[in-house]
């Protein structure tokens, strides 16, 4: 396919000493992938990722098509939802721990860049930076819900963008369909971030979800009380409404209860672990695993397995540490972070659990 890559555009920021002003340009593919590829870093930065910068190659994921709004599978849609913008629902049933979704950064702009820039000037070249992919409608139409925002492209960066880490330097990133895809305090979707392909992201289900069902992911870290949710959620600048948040006062009360026994489960099992006291860290960390299916925490269940195996090991039980440590492993490759588990991951774990001299948990 003929390149489609145009001359970057740039701008020297008006802070700092003159000969250190720190310079950003603009570099953009309208045909990388399906959308175009735009990317407003330091030159250093783009000179960093050689000439492949904008040239990475996407691999479509089976199920996946492209069509002129976006990266669409054939198992979802993106819709209008009441109260919350636009969102993403199943439209046909998605199994538990299934890709069902892969989207890629169209825009990725070095976090500095706001602050070292003039205002007008960054404006600018922000909206240059949107005509130069194939599709600027695919980052025009995102939502904008900042109130901070002076701009339309700054108020969908800050409304959408995920942090990614390009050529050593944090940048904001803005994937065309994940960015769809609403908030939930107790979600039924998980994101894989692939950063050394071509910044690619997946989308699996971690249950079953059914046809009409929205699809969502957390926004936060896991498992947080709904005072602290309610808290983290201000810098995005809305107030919750998942099913979770809007349960009945009972049961989000019973929610925070089982969350709070996690927490400090896992405190008290760490803390005995390091004063020596396996068998009660053993009989704390048996008393976290059935609570995590409970609040749905199934990012936690390798690590949890993990420790487990860790306990065996410093009991010199090396039959059930081996146990353990392939339950986490498996849980990996369920997730779909691992290929498939094999003996020396087991032994490589072990010499972890050595290089740690059973002191971490
Ligand atoms: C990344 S966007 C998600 C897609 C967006 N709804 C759209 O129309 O494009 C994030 C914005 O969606 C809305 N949103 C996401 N999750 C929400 C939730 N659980 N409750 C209320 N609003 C939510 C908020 O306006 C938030 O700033």
């Amino acid at each position: 396919m003929e390149a489609a890559v145009i001359p970057p555009v740039c701008e020297t920021a008006t802070t700092g000493s003159p000969r250190r002003r720190t310079k950003y340009c603009v570099y953009a593919n309208s045909r990388h992938g399906a959308q175009g590829m735009t990317l407003v870093t330091k030159p250093e930065t783009a000179a960093s990722l050689g000439g492949g910068a904008l040239d990475f190659v996407l691999p479509l994921s089976s199920g996946t098509t492209t069509n002129a709004t976006g990266l669409l599978g054939e198992a979802y849609a993106i819709v209008d939802v009441p109260g919350r913008g636009k969102g993403v629902v199943a439209t046909r049933p998605i199994r538990k721990w299934e890709t069902f979704m892969v989207d890629y950064a169209v825009m990725m702009v070095d976090v500095e860049f706001a602050v070292d820039v003039p205002a007008r000037r960054g404006y600018e070249l922000l909206a240059r930076a949107v005509e130069g992919l194939g599709n600027p409608g695919s980052i025009k139409g995102l939502g904008m819900s900042n109130g901070l925002a002076r701009d339309p492209v700054e108020n969908i960066l800050r409304t959408n963008a995920f942090r990614a880490v390009v050529g050593g330097e944090l940048h904001m990133a803005v994937y065309p369909v994940v960015s769809r895809i609403n908030h939930a305090c107790r979600p039924n979707a998980f994101l894989r971030f692939y950063p050394r392909q071509g910044h690619t992201v997946e989308v699996a289900a971690s249950q079953d979800i059914r046809p009409g069902e929205e699809i969502t992911h957390s926004y936060i870290t896991f498992g947080q009380v709904s005072s602290e949710r309610k808290e983290n959620l201000k810098k995005w600048g809305f107030s919750c409404t998942c099913d979770l948040c809007t349960a009945s006062s009972d049961e989000i009360a019973a929610s925070d209860e089982r969350r709070e026994k996690i927490a400090a489960l896992k405190q008290q099992a760490i803390e005995a672990f390091q004063a020596g006291k396996v068998y009660m860290s053993l009989k704390l960390t048996r008393q976290i695993l059935p609570l995590l299916p409970e609040e749905n925490m199934f990012q936690e269940m390798a690590d949890q397995y993990e420790n487990m195996a860790r306990i065996y090991y410093v009991m010199r039980d090396r039959k059930n540490a081996a146990k353990w440590a392939r339950k986490s492993l498996e849980v990996l490759v369920e997730q779909g972070y691992l290929k498939l588990v094999k003996e020396e991951d087991v032994g490589r774990m072990f010499a972890r659990f050595e290089d740690d001299e059973g002191g971490r948990y």
